[in-house]
């Protein structure tokens, strides 16, 4: 019999998840940087992972060595509140001296196409990483992977466009880049995501689903996600 590879976890809370998730990662950091040096790893965008990302400030980590990457992007103006980017700068990067060289987002003031095409070649030379976090939306979708559009083949990063979700112009990490890494770790909580989550564990062909049955995939989740 095939062990399923994705192992999904309760939480009593949103803060639970944060907390727990802040560890694992600051334990992968630890691990990636012992055995080859750097640690490098794609981070989720959206508000759920922002507690976590806010309670890595105060841990002393080897900051230099950390090296981030985005699964996703709006394509906004590199300021607008909307950003990925941004939400996680003010929370998280601007507050570790991690050095700005390293901080790799996604470039998507340039438009879908150019910013998908340079992130694509970024990625080519850096994959696979040691950690891809990711969340998951209503609609189950993950990264800029959104239910009913098709998926691109070939490439690790892709323009999107008409995402249900505004705004509807996007960059995203494909399947082909979020498979590259020893393990994905997804953040769900709150009661709005609890169909989605429902669903997925019923076996829904949800695109969280097809991305975490690409290999060892912890799924974090909290009772309001849960419904119980
Ligand atoms: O639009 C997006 O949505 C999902 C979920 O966001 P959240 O705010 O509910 O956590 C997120 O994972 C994705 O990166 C983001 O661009």
């Amino acid at each position: 019999m095939v062990e399923s590879q994705v192992q999904f976890e309760q939480f009593d809370s949103a803060a639970a998840v944060a907390t727990e998730t802040a560890r694992r990662i600051s334990a992968a950091a630890r691990r990636a940087i012992a055995a080859q040096g750097r640690f490098r790893c794609v981070l989720a965008g959206g508000r759920t992972p922002l507690e976590a990302y806010a309670q890595l400030v105060d841990e002393a980590e080897d900051w230099a060595r950390w090296y981030l990457y985005l699964g996703d992007e709006r394509c906004l103006p590199p300021d607008h509140p909307e950003r990925n980017s941004r939400a996680i700068t003010e929370v998280f990067s601007a507050h570790v001296p991690i050095p700005t060289e390293h901080l790799h987002w996604i470039p998507s003031e340039l438009g879908p196409e150019l910013a998908a095409a340079r992130y694509d070649r970024l990625l080519a030379a850096v994959l696979p990483v040691d950690l891809i976090l990711l969340g998951m939306g209503e609609d189950g979708h993950t990264a800029s992977l959104f239910p009913g559009q098709s998926t691109a083949e070939g490439i690790r990063a892709a323009p999107v466009h008409g995402a249900p979700k505004p705004p509807p112009e996007r960059v995203t990490l494909t399947p082909m880049a979020l498979a590259a890494a020893p393990v994905r770790l997804i953040l769900v909580t709150g009661s709005s995501k609890r169909e989605a989550l429902a669903a997925w564990r019923k076996g829904a062909d949800l695109p969280v689903a097809r991305v975490a049955a690409l290999g060892p995939t912890q799924v974090l989740f909290d009772n309001e996600a849960a419904g119980t």
